[in-house]
């Protein structure tokens, strides 16, 4: 229950919403329990008035014994029709402000916690996977937001019901109303019990339904590998099996919940028979009237709801708590990666790596060890090396993903640690290795990271990437959608596209993460010619495996298990006859034997 305390700072934010709520639970329940009082009357009423109409039997009088009767019954009634409707009006006013403001701070939860997502650093999102990520920010706020609203109304409704209902019986007659309430303690234990068993099931089915989801997710999404593989009867088995389970599980609450409705029936019948035993004693004794049974066989009816509902409003509440501390967990958690700096400010491009060292904190894997080295604004620096030798780590370094374990990295002369984080990754034009495109047009995805373009701007930077000629080629050309909705890229179209995004930036610095892999080398060139004009004066690192793409670098770095090993221009690293002259002379075998 602890961590539904969070939510206080909302029912703060919202006391005008939630005091009013209670204020017409209150009004509402009066009006609903005034009529049973009323109802109870006219009985009496009925009762009285019809052993008058029988005593004056054969005189003229009887008919206008008949008219004052019913016309007071008529009153009766239309008296019960408006205090119902006044109860219906004050229950409306009820939802109309205790959910509105459950809906209310679910969305201002969702807001919440998405911006804390995006704060929180990479190391988190390898920690933790995207569907728990999701689940927490969807179904987990869902289940907070029963709490915020129906389980505070329910429980404010039954409190205040109860409360009424009971003093009214009391004071109509204190043994009827003992022996009239009795069964509701066991009627209440019983529905605790059996909410309790629907609850735990009910947690099971949905942890089923997930499993069972993401399995769906999962196959269709690679539906081509299972095709290739001809897997198709074994996947439907592995479906039918889920779904088994899943069916065993459905079928065990179904007989609990079937249970439920006749033993609650049963019970609430016993207290109706109760009453009528122990009340028509009473009448006969003089104690109480006719009406009084009437008026609280309809009170045994009212709390008959607010009692099923207590089951199922601890139900929620248990659901909650346990939601909100899944959602605490991750909002506690602050990112590795902090900026305190507030200060904008244009940078030069000057990067200095000095003794860095780093180690991913997950996998504990050390992915670069004592690394040094200069980039001067303004130069275009390569980086080569084997796979996993720690290229894109570097670039990650650079962007201030991860922060270093030892050593430094210094922009422009001061630690990177300094800076102003957004400023400083707003001047830098990223394009990762592995190409992401969102599920939108192609002239969003390339002015992504911009607030405002123009259709000039996208279109020149599509032409330096050399991908104009391939979209406008398309029916919509940069209307284009992509991704599930869309039309499907080639990767080398999906890269250029993604090269368009950071050119648009004009960055400070570009970082190119082995981006040109699947563009052909005339293409290649191409690009690169282009990029030698747009990024004239500003810091170009390039990551890749072709040395044909790197020649004319201004400085080339050769990482090898996670230390430079070498570093210097195309033909000095030559002239030193190592690891890059290896590396060189194989690339080139390699092309003549193609060639051949
Ligand atoms: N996010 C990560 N979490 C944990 N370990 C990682 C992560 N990314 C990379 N590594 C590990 O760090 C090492 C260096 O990886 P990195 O991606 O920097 O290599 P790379 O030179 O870019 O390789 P490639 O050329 O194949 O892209 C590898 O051993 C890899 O397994």
């Amino acid at each position: 229950m602890k961590h539904l305390r969070h939510l206080n700072k909302y029912f703060y934010k919202y006391k005008w919403w939630i005091i009013p709520g209670i204020i017409f639970v209150v009004i509402s329940n009066i009006f609903g329990v005034i009529p049973a009082q009323v109802i109870g009357y006219a009985f009496d009423l009925i009762t009285e008035n019809i052993q008058i109409y029988m005593l004056f039997n054969g005189f003229n009088r009887q008919q206008i014994i008949y008219d004052i009767f019913s016309n007071s019954l008529l009153y009766f009634g239309l008296l019960v029709i408006a205090l119902y409707l006044l109860r219906g009006l004050f229950l409306f006013f009820m939802r109309q402000t205790i959910i509105l403001m459950s809906r209310h701070i679910e969305f201002d939860m969702k807001n919440d916690i998405y911006n804390h997502y995006q704060e929180l650093s990479l190391g988190f999102y390898r920690r933790n996977n995207t569907g728990d990520l999701m689940a927490r920010a969807t179904e987990d706020v869902n289940r907070v937001r029963m709490y915020v609203g129906p389980a505070i109304m329910y429980t404010a409704n039954t409190l205040v019901l109860s409360v009424l209902i009971i003093y009214s019986m009391f004071d109509v007659n204190t043994r009827l109303a003992i022996y009239c309430l009795a069964p509701l303690p066991l009627l209440v234990i019983i529905i605790y019990y059996v909410n309790t068993v629907i609850f735990k099931k009910s947690g099971k089915i949905q942890e089923r339904l997930s499993e069972l989801s993401s399995f769906v997710q999962e196959r269709f999404s690679g539906i081509r590998i299972i095709k290739s593989y001809v897997r198709e009867d074994y996947t439907r088995t592995m479906f039918e099996i889920q779904s088994n389970e899943y069916k065993k599980d459905s079928m065990s609450l179904v007989k609990v919940s079937a249970l439920f409705y006749p033993t609650m029936l049963l019970l609430i019948g016993l207290s109706t028979i109760l009453t009528i035993y122990i009340g028509g004693i009473q009448v006969m004794n003089g104690s109480i009237t006719a009406g009084n049974i009437a008026e609280f066989i309809i009170y045994i009816n009212q709390l008959t709801f607010p009692v099923t509902m207590l089951g199922w409003v601890t139900s929620l509440i248990q659901r909650a708590a346990a939601s909100q501390k899944r959602i605490n967990e991750f909002l506690e958690i602050s990112s590795d990666i902090q900026s305190t700096n507030e200060t904008e400010r244009e940078i030069n491009g000057n990067i200095v790596f000095k003794k860095v060292n780093f180690t991913y904190p997950d996998t504990g894997i050390q992915a670069l060890k004592d690394v040094s080295f200069e980039i001067n604004s303004g130069e275009f620096v390569a980086i080569i090396g084997k796979t996993g030798s720690g290229k894109s780590t570097l670039a990650n370094l650079i962007m201030r993903m991860y922060d270093v374990e030892q050593g430094e990295i210094d922009i422009d002369g001061s630690n990177i640690k300094g800076l102003n984080l957004k400023n400083y990754r707003s001047q830098i034009g990223f394009v990762p290795q592995e190409v992401f495109l969102f599920s939108d047009t192609i002239k969003n995805n390339i002015a992504f990271g911009l607030d405002q373009t123009t259709d000039e701007e996208v279109h020149l930077a599509a032409k330096n990437a050399s991908v104009y000629s391939n979209i406008m080629d398309f029916e919509e050309r940069f209307e284009t959608m992509l991704g599930e909705r869309g039309i499907t890229l080639s990767g080398g179209q999906k890269q250029r596209v993604s090269i368009a995004r950071a050119l648009i930036k004009s960055p400070k610095i570009l970082i190119f993460d082995d981006c040109l892999s699947a563009v052909d080398t005339k293409t290649e060139e191409e690009i690169l010619q282009n990029l030698g004009k747009i990024m004239h004066g500003k810091t170009s690192i390039l990551i890749a495996h072709r040395i044909s793409t790197i020649k004319n670098a201004d400085k080339i770095l050769v990482l090898d298990n996670g230390s430079i090993i070498e570093q210097g221009t195309h033909n000095e690293l030559l002239n030193l006859n190592g690891t890059y002259t290896e590396l060189y002379n194989n690339q080139l075998l390699e092309e003549e034997s193609r060639s051949i």
